[in-house]
């Protein structure tokens, strides 16, 4: 057997998901050397088996249901969405699981790649195996940076693995509707892809096992969700512990006490868990299937070579979030490599400080759950003083022109000391794009004071804000 080849860089990254692509690019923008680890796609989850395609799902149907909510486009809605065109459009947003243009921007951006599977072997240390079982062994001089994502959990049902169930990914990629589709799990993906795959033909039956969907969110955009996933047909359980799974010929079967759901396929959807099982964790005295604990620069703590980016440190699940710890860790990771002092303090340059305070995300259902910053229960728990206001989003002039009967919800969280905003929410058609002024007032701790002098245009679903700020007035 040959010796494995060494080369050395300033920065070795483990994983060139979204996350591991930005550390690479600032790092080497930031004038340090960089590759590239990958054992499959260039892009990873987000590109080929998540955000884009589950969303390329989607768009067709709320472009739909946005065209029949006009009296007048509706009349011009005469047939049904075309599935195997909107499964080729999606085909297309994931290049059919080809990443050569990704692979062309890496070499572009100055960045090295090696594909292949790495694994830690000490300190500064990674040795990727590729298929043949060539090994490389990379050194890097300032940092070892793992980015290498999340799996989806497997929930203890006895049986549940043996009944070969789809996980996220099978989700996103299948190549056609199944008759039957039992989703387990109410958070994110199950009420996407219950939304998706309802519109596309399957009959979902969606369990959940708490009293909620999207628990985690204002519990009125849950209730708006299972309302509407209703009015398309799905079936929602609550409260529904699945204990055992079996098939059936074809069918799979799945036991919740003295109930049994039927399906052609089931759909497990119950959250994530970090991609390091098999990353050679022990050999620098870390835990193997764990999320990879650092603080505010992403380093992992007791270990300054060391970097946890993205999923894989179980901070916030999401692709944005990822590519801002990979800015943030990237900009720390150069400063250091000068000499420079880094103290990781709130709102800096290196620090992710947006993580626990002011993160954004979109649930994108019919109708869509924009969200950022604290929840009601949250700023509770965390024991800051606050007040919330709601004001229904359908009576807003802008609504009621973009779809006769809108019905939504907005929510703010305020700080009453402070009288700033510690979180909002927008549920409703077409809110996703209002949510990053809500992001940028919450970053900002801009004023309530303030916010009165940005004032929204007219006819715009903006005007929401002024009458959040009315409410807030009004309940002094
Ligand atoms: C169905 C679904 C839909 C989603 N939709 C959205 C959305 O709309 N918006 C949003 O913001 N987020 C969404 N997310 C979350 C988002 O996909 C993740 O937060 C994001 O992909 C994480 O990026 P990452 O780079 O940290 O990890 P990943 O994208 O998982 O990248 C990790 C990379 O590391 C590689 N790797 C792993 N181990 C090794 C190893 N040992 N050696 C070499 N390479 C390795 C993997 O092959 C992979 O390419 C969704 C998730 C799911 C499951
Ligand atoms: N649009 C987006 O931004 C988007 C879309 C999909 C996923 N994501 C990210 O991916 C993460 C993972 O998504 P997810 O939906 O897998 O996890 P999740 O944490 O969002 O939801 C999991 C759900 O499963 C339920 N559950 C847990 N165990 C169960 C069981 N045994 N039976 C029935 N229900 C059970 C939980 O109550 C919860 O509602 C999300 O938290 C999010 O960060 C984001």
């Amino acid at each position: 057997m040959t010796a494995p080849e060494e080369r050395t860089y300033d920065v070795v990254v483990l994983g060139a998901g979204s996350t591991g692509e930005n550390v690479a690019d600032v790092v080497v923008k930031g004038g340090l050397s960089a590759v590239l680890v990958e054992s499959e796609l260039v892009g990873g989850e987000c590109s080929y088996w998540a955000c884009m395609p589950s969303k390329a799902l989607l768009r067709g149907t709320e472009a739909l249901a946005e065209a029949r909510a006009v009296d007048g486009a509706a009349q011009a809605v005469t047939g049904e969405q075309d599935v195997a065109a909107t499964l080729a459009r999606r085909d297309s947003f994931t290049h059919h699981w080809d990443d050569s243009s990704q692979v062309g921007w890496v070499k572009g951006a100055g960045i090295d790649l090696v594909r292949g599977t790495g694994r830690l072997a000490g300190e500064r240390t990674v040795v990727v195996t590729d298929a043949e079982g060539n090994e490389v062994r990379l050194t890097a001089r300032s940092a070892v940076v793992v980015c290498t994502g999340s799996v989806g959990k497997l929930p203890p049902v006895e049986g549940l693995a043996d009944v070969r169930p789809w996980g996220p990914r099978e989700s996103t990629s299948a190549k056609a509707a199944p008759r039957r589709l039992l989703v387990l799990g109410g958070g994110y993906v199950g009420c996407e892809m219950a939304t998706a795959w309802q519109a596309l033909g399957a009959q979902v039956t969606l369990l959940q096992r708490g009293p909620r969907l999207l628990p985690a969110a204002e519990p009125q955009a849950g209730e708006a969700v299972a309302a509407a996933l209703g009015h398309l047909g799905v079936d929602v359980r609550f409260g529904v512990d699945v204990t055992a799974a079996r098939r059936e010929g074809d069918e799979v079967v799945l036991t919740a006490g003295d109930d049994e759901f039927r399906g052609d396929e089931v759909l497990v959807a119950v959250g994530r868990a970090a991609r390091t099982a098999d990353l050679g964790l022990t050999t620098v005295g870390l835990e193997p299937g764990e999320y990879l604990p650092v603080d505010d620069t992403l380093q992992v703590e007791g270990k300054p070579w060391l970097y946890g980016v993205g999923d894989v440190n179980g901070r916030k699940l999401l692709t944005h979030m990822g590519k801002y710890q990979a800015r943030q860790a990237a900009a720390a990771i150069v400063a250091r490599a000068r000499g420079e002092q880094v103290d990781g303090a709130p709102w800096s340059a290196t620090a992710a400080t947006a993580d626990h305070a002011a993160t954004p995300s979109v649930v994108f259902t019919s109708p869509q759950v924009a969200s950022v910053g604290r929840t009601a229960a949250q700023a509770e728990a965390d024991g800051l003083p606050h007040r919330v206001v709601e004001y229904p989003i359908g009576s807003i002039a802008g609504a009621s022109l973009f779809a006769d009967g809108y019905t939504g919800t907005a929510i703010a969280v305020v700080d009453t000391e402070r009288e700033v905003l510690l979180g909002v929410t927008f549920v409703g058609s077409g809110v996703a794009e209002l949510l990053h002024a809500a992001t940028i007032a919450v970053v900002g701790e801009v004023p309530i004071a303030r916010l009165w002098h940005a004032v929204p245009s007219y006819p715009t679903i903006s005007e929401i804000w002024l009458r959040l700020l009315e409410t807030w007035r009004d309940g002094d």
